[in-house]
């Protein structure tokens, strides 16, 4: 089988690193364009990017040359977005009209109500929304979203307690520095220090799990009727979002119901790539999870929790760059080829 191209969009950043990290010798898909701002166009990608993670620059990008941010200029069938938030509103829509599959780690279009904000254990069928936005856009393309990387955890450990009539949650986040980027929080301002705001973080933690535990009525996606109340912070760790949650649910199960249903979780995708075997890990040590010792579980993929009490409340981690970023994208274009869409 041919192998289906992609591209990255921001292949210098943070996310972009991420996504090449995640693509590279993938069975499905080759990585046949890096793309990035005017700065980098036309240069080496080695030239263009310091590359920040712990694997080595993969040789076989090192020499590519980064081209713009322009449909024309991208060679692929799929782009995975990794641009700023005001890049991404101009240039996703541009990509999908112009006829590519547009996979986007961006927050830009998340909450449109013909977008899917897709987790692949989640809602898979929300993918029935991409055939209503094309017709509606006119599109050749399209686009999907995976969410915000702290909605992104605790939604995953959402989903095995809906069985109990979720009626609130209450989350309380320790985000990583890569969260913001690699120049995003100065060293002088983190160290020895928490920081108890992030802009504009608590407004999407706040929304985007009712959409995507919501349902798709053959239309629209009606959301879940849940609230979520979200104080978020930045705490002095690289990589790895830790969140105290609670949840009060109609059926009141007892911790030990919870657990169970954590350890029942199987969302049946062992046939994706990037799937992990177990998307969620129950951790019974009295001190897990912890983000320095369970951010890489299922490569970066596994959501651990730990700490289940009565109320009920637990703890969930997950690597926020991975599950929270470019592993998610990678595995919503998985899903989309599975079921026929790329
Ligand atoms: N799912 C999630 O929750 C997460 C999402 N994100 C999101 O991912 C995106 C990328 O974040 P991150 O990797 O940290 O950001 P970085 O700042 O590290 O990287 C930004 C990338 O976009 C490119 N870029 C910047 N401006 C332009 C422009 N005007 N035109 C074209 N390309 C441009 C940069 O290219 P150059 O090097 O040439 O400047 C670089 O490749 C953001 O939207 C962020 O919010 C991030 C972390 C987690
Ligand atoms: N706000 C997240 C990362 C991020 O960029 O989120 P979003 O994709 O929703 O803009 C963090 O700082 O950890």
């Amino acid at each position: 089988m041919a192998k289906i191209k992609a591209g990255v969009l921001g292949a210098t950043g943070a996310v972009g690193q991420r996504f090449i990290e995640g693509l590279r010798g993938h069975p499905w898909f080759e990585l046949t364009s890096l793309a990035a701002s005017d700065r980098s166009a036309g240069k080496k990608y080695r030239e263009a990017a310091k590359w920040r993670l712990e694997s080595e620059l993969p040789d076989e990008f090192a020499d590519m040359t980064v081209v713009r941010v322009d449909p024309k200029e991208v060679d692929a069938d799929i782009v995975f977005s990794a641009l700023p938030s005001d890049e991404a509103k101009k240039v996703e829509a541009e990509f999908a009209a112009a006829g590519f599959v547009v996979a986007s780690n961006t927050a830009t279009n998340r909450m449109v109500p013909d977008v899917p904000l897709l987790i692949p254990e989640c809602n898979p069928d929300h993918i029935e929304l991409i055939k209503i936005q094309k017709e509606r856009r006119g599109w050749e393309g399209y686009i999907t979203t995976n969410p915000n990387c702290t909605t992104i955890m605790f939604a995953l450990t959402l989903k095995p307690l809906m069985q109990f009539g979720i009626e609130s949650v209450h989350v309380a986040s320790m985000q990583a520095v890569s969260g913001a980027g690699y120049e995003g929080v100065p060293s002088m301002a983190i160290l020895d220090n928490i920081i108890p705001y992030i802009a504009g973080e608590e407004e999407k933690v706040e929304t985007e799990a009712q959409k995507i535990l919501g349902r798709f009525d053959g239309e629209r996606i009606v959301p879940a009727d849940f609230t979520v109340s979200a104080s978020c912070h930045r705490v002095p760790v690289m990589d790895g979002h830790t969140e105290a949650v609670w949840v009060r649910m109609k059926d009141d199960p007892t911790p030990a119901e919870v657990r169970q249903a954590f350890l029942d979780f199987n969302p049946g995708l062992d046939d994706l790539p990037t799937s992990p075997r177990k998307a969620i890990i129950v951790r019974d040590e009295p001190d897990r999870p912890q983000p320095r010792l369970d951010r890489n579980a299922g490569r970066g993929m596994s959501v651990s929790v730990g700490r289940i009490r009565p109320g009920i409340r637990y703890i969930c981690m997950g690597h926020n760059t991975i599950r929270g970023a470019a592993g998610a994208s990678i595995l919503n274009a998985e899903l989309l080829h599975k079921k026929g869409l790329l």
